[in-house]
């Protein structure tokens, strides 16, 4: 992807602060928050279905994140998903442990049905669950056996190119190596470190990260989401770097944070490590 197309999606987050309604889990919600915060977005939590649409009225983007789902948040991602379609807004869904559970599985396929999707960003176990490939979801954490390696780009940019195209949404599949994917064309990002593996919320946060990304830039979705997932893997690395003596997975988390907050459209240029595929 043309460098510029990456500091001008960071470049107009930070120029138009846009709002993001979070319907998310009670394990990252604070990070979900920070992340936003510290990219130059605005974020709000609401999940109860009274609330919802008043406040995706009021916003720009929404993330409907299943991590900790239950009967009356999704009811509030549906009034709220519906709300945001209405009014063209970004509507960015990360299936957490899809593949998981029954009821996890159907909920998102159920969302990605009814609801006018713009981004599905997950785990490749999660995504292969939502395509209603056989997968084997380790909890919330993607199964090694489904990572994207060198060897299975190809393939995996094909199986990814195909939901994007049946869903008519992008898809985003995170890991090791990162697809980037709409029905024409795919991205490989090889930003990150495994160190992000070893905090939870990494994926959460990207997804939040998507949702501003979008939301600033309506007329690029596709390079929009793919600034978001470099962004997040670049401050991934950033972070590892400044790893001290003492440090561990706490400190990394508050590292990453600082990344974002600090990383600007030419350093996210320099560290980018994006490959347009074929
Ligand atoms: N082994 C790895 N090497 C490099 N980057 C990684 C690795 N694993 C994850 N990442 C990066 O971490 C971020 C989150 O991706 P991941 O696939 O771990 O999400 P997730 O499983 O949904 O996380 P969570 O559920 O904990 O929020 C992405 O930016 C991704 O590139
Ligand atoms: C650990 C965990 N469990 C449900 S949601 C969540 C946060 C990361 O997906
Ligand atoms: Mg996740």
């Amino acid at each position: 992807m043309e460098a510029f197309a990456l500091k001008k999606a960071l470049d107009n987050v930070r120029a138009t602060t846009p709002l993001v309604h979070n319907i998310t889990n009670y394990v990252t919600v604070n990070d979900c928050a920070n992340a936003l915060l510290a990219i130059g977005a605005s974020p709000i939590m609401s999940d109860e279905p009274a609330d919802v649409e008043d406040i995706q009225t009021i916003c720009d983007g929404l993330v409907l994140n299943i991590g900790t789902l239950n009967e009356r948040t999704i009811a509030g991602m549906f009034a709220a998903g519906e709300r945001a379609g209405a009014l063209g807004h970004p509507i960015v869904l990360d299936p957490v442990g899809a593949g998981a559970s029954a009821l996890r599985t159907q909920t998102a396929g159920n969302l990605l049905d009814k609801l006018d999707m713009s981004v599905v960003r997950g785990n490749m176990s999660e995504v292969k669950a939502l395509a209603g490939a056989a997968a084997a979801t380790r909890g919330v954490d993607a199964n090694p056996n489904d990572a994207v390696t060198e060897e299975n780009l190809a393939e995996s940019a094909a199986f990814v190119r195909v939901l994007a195209a049946k869903t008519n949404a992008i898809v985003a599949v995170t890991g090791a190596i990162d697809v980037v994917a709409d029905a024409e064309r795919a991205f490989a990002v090889r930003n990150g470190t495994p160190l992000m593996g070893r905090i939870t919320g990494a994926g959460c946060m990207l997804s939040c990260l998507v949702a501003a990304f979008v939301a600033a830039n309506p007329d690029a979705p596709l390079e929009a989401t793919t600034a978001a997932v470099t962004a997040m893997g670049l401050a991934g690395q950033t972070a590892q770097k400044r790893m001290g003596g003492f440090d561990g997975n706490g400190s990394f988390r508050t590292y990453v944070l600082d990344a974002l907050y600090r990383m600007d459209g030419e350093a996210l240029e320099a560290g980018a490590q994006v490959e347009e595929l074929a």
